[in-house]
């Protein structure tokens, strides 16, 4: 059992109290205690009855930091699409105004950070498919797991308002026991996998028509790329559980970001390989990656298909749009902007990307946000130049993307975080879900290769759905 010392907790307590009845208005208390190590599925799980649909888990590739948040203490949500960067930003750091953070730790992730994400395009006309997760969309945790540098740490966020008293703290303290004693004790015992029932594409000839049409567009007119996805709808005999399957994709790709984000009782996850950027102090990191093949059935092949990415002129100029916006966008905040001449090969299980990786130093008041504005949509998930591709897919795109190939990750409260790009991911909603996948469309596309591309691209998800 896991246990922390309350003693403390009771003086941050009353001076919470007092200061929320002084400032006459809610204030945050954050606390921060190192732990012995816990098993981050299993801290996961233990939200999975009394915090279901309030939880997420994010790690990166390289596992330098695993966050895991259960419960939600402030939830910052807007479906307004003018400045809405700005809003959650101004939004969050309002939040955090005056608040009482307990935190000795220098590590990144530790204390308030706020966990969530942006829908792809907030003009788009919304249906149901993401009824439940706002435009823009984050949660503060009331626990967080945050595993970093080969260490464990447990924040706890409390949010105190003037009408409280000292009670809450007995409550919070009661509540944090309770979870901390039911670690290790499988919550929801019924981790049977559901089973796949059906698979639906959604209008897959309608998709490649649309492809040939834009390719039309892209060999005479202003656009160069535009990026298009479509949906594999799937039907399950009983209610996937995130758990089943953030287990899966933990233990099938361990080297992408691997993303669950709940809300309202639906669940978007996926195993992305894409960041958007990552902000640590002043150093900026980002990623250009498009230009895609399958992998080889052994050694010989997978190398001979890597070189024939190297050298395939479409793949090629797909990937150097990415890396002229990219290069652009960051240019506007950063001082220093390092990337090589060349794309390398990036290897996943069922797929090879060209990947270019950016390295910045950006201005002081460069937040992560704002950078995020700056590059997002970038042409490996929208198109160049961005405002006319996005305005294009918006208008012939069949698919609602939602939360699909947009920003999600993190943020803490001295502003150090990341982002990734929400790719091979899918919703799931009860018995039921929706897998995504897209492909950069330039004028020599060919419809019926990138509609294998795209097929690919659900390969992940769906062995981890139990589909392949
Ligand atoms: C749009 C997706 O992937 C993007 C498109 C790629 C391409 O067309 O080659 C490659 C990587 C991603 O930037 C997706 O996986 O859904
Ligand atoms: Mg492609």
């Amino acid at each position: 059992m896991v246990t922390i010392q309350e003693t403390e907790l009771k003086d941050k307590g009353i001076l919470a109290v007092r200061t929320a009845q002084k400032l006459g208005r809610p204030i945050l208390i954050s606390e921060v205690h190192q732990m012995d190590s816990i098993d981050p599925l299993s801290f996961f799980n233990s939200g999975s009855v009394r915090y279901f649909g309030e939880r997420f888990y994010w790690k990166d590739p390289s596992e330098e930091v695993v966050l895991i948040g259960i419960g939600i203490s402030k939830q910052i949500q807007s479906d307004q699409a003018t400045d809405r960067f700005f809003h959650v930003e101004e939004e969050w750091r309002n939040f955090l105004k005056d608040g009482l953070i307990f935190n000795p730790f220098n590590e990144n992730g530790l204390g308030p950070v706020m966990f969530g994400g942006f829908s792809f395009d907030p003009l788009k006309e919304k249906t149901n498919l993401w009824s439940n997760y706002a435009d823009s969309l984050f949660h503060v945790p009331k626990y967080m797991l945050t595993l970093v540098k080969g260490q464990t740490f447990l924040t706890t966020n409390i949010v105190c308002t003037p009408n409280d008293d000292y009670s809450l703290f007995e409550e919070e303290m009661n509540e944090r026991t309770q979870l901390l004693s039911s670690l290790n004790l499988k919550q929801d015992t019924d981790m049977k996998p559901a089973k796949l029932l059906e698979m639906k594409e959604i209008s897959p000839q309608q998709w490649k028509q649309t492809v040939d049409d834009v390719v039309e567009e892209l060999k005479t007119g202003s656009l160069k790329k535009v990026v298009l996805a479509r949906e594999l709808r799937l039907l399950f005999d009983s209610h996937v559980k995130a758990d089943v399957i953030l287990e899966n994709l933990y233990n099938q790709q361990r080297d992408s970001f691997i993303f669950v984000f709940e809300s309202n009782g639906n669940c978007f996850i996926g195993a992305t390989p894409e960041r958007l950027v990552k902000k640590q102090g002043e150093n900026v990191f980002s990623t250009c990656l498009a230009g895609s093949i399958r992998r080889g059935k052994n050694e010989e092949e997978d190398n001979i298909l890597g070189k024939t990415l190297l050298n395939d002129q479409k793949n090629i100029s797909e990937h150097a749009f990415v890396v002229e916006m990219i290069k652009e966008a960051l240019e506007e905040s950063c001082e220093e902007i390092i990337l090589p001449e060349k794309p390398q090969l990036m290897k996943i299980r069922d797929i090879q990307h060209l990947y270019t990786p950016v390295i910045g130093k950006c201005q002081k008041d460069a937040s992560l946000l704002l950078l995020v504005e700056r590059l997002h949509p970038t042409p490996a998930l929208g198109g160049l130049p961005k405002q006319d591709a996005v305005e294009k897919i918006r208008q012939v795109e069949e698919l609602d993307r939602g939360f699909y190939a947009a920003p999600l990750g993190w943020v803490d409260y001295r502003g150090n975080g990341e982002f990734s790009v929400s790719i091979r991911s899918g919703l799931i909603q009860g018995k039921e879900a929706s897998l995504f996948a897209g492909c950069g469309v330039v004028a020599n596309s060919d419809s019926e290769s990138e509609y294998l591309e795209t097929s690919l691209k659900f390969t992940p998800m769906l062995r981890a759905l139990g589909g392949n």
